[in-house]
């Protein structure tokens, strides 16, 4: 499981501890620092709203996820000549991979390519080589093609890299060095090198691995200060993640630095990014000549399956009456309740676990390996109630959930409601068909400011409970 990789990557270090895992990672060369453990910009104040920066969240829910995300969303490609001809493949067979990459993919359990995969992988292993932007959400199957790409195109006996694989950070850099590794465990003739922080290499070093993945201040220290590869010979350069790029002050520049290096007329180009808007194909247009475009739009969340209620609590005391009645009165599954500060979750956790219940915490002050936990035991159902605040809000699965309890509502500048927040929140439950409630609890005025304007923004009616009346809250089962 994913989750394993993060604990293997933390002891790297000692190859003994895993021989499986060295005979896997034999032709990587690994950092030797575990990865930092407090990537997050904390704010100290616990009133504040809880956050998390982009990087983490996309960090958490690549090595949460349990499997890849499938979607009837379908395919948008763009392409400067409409009749070259694109196609799409159904098999790993049709791909004409060499056996021993073949014989990787399959033994990562991949059967056929995803829906994203279907597209993307022949133009990337298109002769001659094509440019690629791809756009689709977190855990459609991007890294793994990308890899495929990557490791098909080495030519083992030329020992320079030739690969350069650009992330926003060590750790996810170290994931993606994983997939190839993994991957790439029968191509024994392929070597990866990572350039993350804490790797340092004596001056007059020539780096002769295939693949460099690494971050971008630190591939072009090796690259332009110390000389220790050259950037020219790059024939697949390899841009991920962008969207959480360009969120990291002063990566979008070094990108174009590394950019301007490669040699565009030998070099193929591909850029990637969970998310598709202005700024983000901005990026992709300025990094990216002549590419084609394809996109995975996301499935409409929607509200259709899901119960909406309020119940009116005025002070926060009243607000766990509520949770302890609804709890008394219905058939719980899994519950999910989202506060807007870490006070406040850390407040509910104590008390609801005081009061003999399986509750766990998840908020931005825990490690990675902790929210990870967490998460996995909440999965397995050693807790019922998962408290947590916006940092869970979105890119997270956990199917069984049931019921949603929005302790505050989430509200954006100026104390407007943040209906896309809302959306996200609530849509941890109903999912897959199943039905799901979400229960609000607010007070008056907001039942008449943010509540309404999340109900006249989605046109559908939040009905006031009342977790006072035993009869009520039981109907909630039907
Ligand atoms: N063809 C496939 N068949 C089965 N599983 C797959 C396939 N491709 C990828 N996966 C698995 O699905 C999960 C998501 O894949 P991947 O990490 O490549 O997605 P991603 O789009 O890159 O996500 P992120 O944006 O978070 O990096 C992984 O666990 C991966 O091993």
């Amino acid at each position: 499981m994913a989750v394993n990789l993060l604990k293997v990557s933390s002891g790297w270090c000692d190859k003994d501890q895993d021989g499986e895992l060295s005979k896997q990672l034999h032709n990587v060369h690994l950092p030797q620092l575990v990865p930092k453990k407090e990537t997050i910009s904390l704010l100290s104040d616990e009133e504040k709203e809880d956050t998390i920066s982009k990087a983490e969240l996309s960090l958490l829910a690549k090595i949460s996820r349990t499997k890849l995300v499938t979607t009837k969303a379908e395919i948008e490609i763009q392409r400067q000549d409409p009749f070259s001809p694109l196609h799409s493949v159904k098999s790993f067979e049709a791909l004409k991979l060499k056996p021993n990459l073949l014989k990787g993919v399959y033994e990562m359990g991949f059967n056929a390519p995803s829906k994203i995969q279907e597209t993307a992988l022949p133009i990337l292993l298109a002769d001659p080589p094509q440019n690629l932007i791809a756009q689709s959400q977190s855990g459609t199957g991007k890294t793994a093609a990308f890899v495929l790409a990557m490791l098909s195109r080495i030519i083992p006996q030329l020992n320079y890299p030739q690969v350069l694989c650009l992330s926003p950070t060590y750790e996810l850099a170290v994931q993606t060095g994983e997939v190839a590794a993994k991957m790439g465990s029968f191509c024994d003739d392929i070597q990866i090198r990572f350039a993350v922080r804490g790797e340092d290499l004596p001056r007059g070093t020539k780096l002769t691995e295939h693949i460099v993945i690494g971050t971008p201040g630190k591939v072009l220290d090796w690259s332009l200060k110390y000389k220790f590869f050259d950037i020219s010979k790059i024939t697949v350069f390899v841009l991920d993640e962008a969207d959480v790029m360009i969120a990291t002050q002063g990566h979008q520049d070094q990108s174009f630095r590394i950019r301007r290096l490669l040699n565009e007329g030998a070099c193929q180009i591909m850029f990637f990014s969970a998310t598709y808007d202005d700024e983000v194909m901005e990026f992709a247009r300025a990094i990216v000549p002549n590419p084609i475009v394809i996109r995975l739009k996301r499935e409409e969340e929607s509200l259709d399956n899901i119960k909406q209620h309020y119940v009116l609590c005025e002070t926060e005391d009243d607000k766990y009456n509520a949770i302890a009645n609804i709890y008394g009165g219905i058939t719980v599954g899994q519950v999910m309740i989202f506060c807007q500060t870490r006070r406040i979750a850390a407040w509910l956790c104590e008390k609801m676990t005081r009061d003999g219940h399986a509750v766990a915490l998840l908020s931005g002050d825990l490690t990675v390996e902790s929210r990870i936990q967490v998460l996995d035991r909440f999965r397995e159902g050693k807790e019922k109630v998962l408290i947590t605040t916006n940092v869970l809000a979105r890119g997270i699965d956990v199917e069984q959930v049931t019921i949603v309890v929005n302790f505050d509502l989430p509200v954006a500048e100026k104390g407007r409601a943040d209906c896309e927040t809302y959306l996200h929140r609530i849509g941890r439950t109903g999912r897959f068909g199943k039905r799901g409630l979400a229960i609000n609890l607010v007070n008056r005025r907001e039942a008449n400011t943010v509540l309404k304007q999340i109900q006249d923004h989605f046109g559908k009616k939040i009905n006031l409970l009342n977790t006072d009346d035993y009869d009520e809250v039981e109907k909630l089962n039907d």
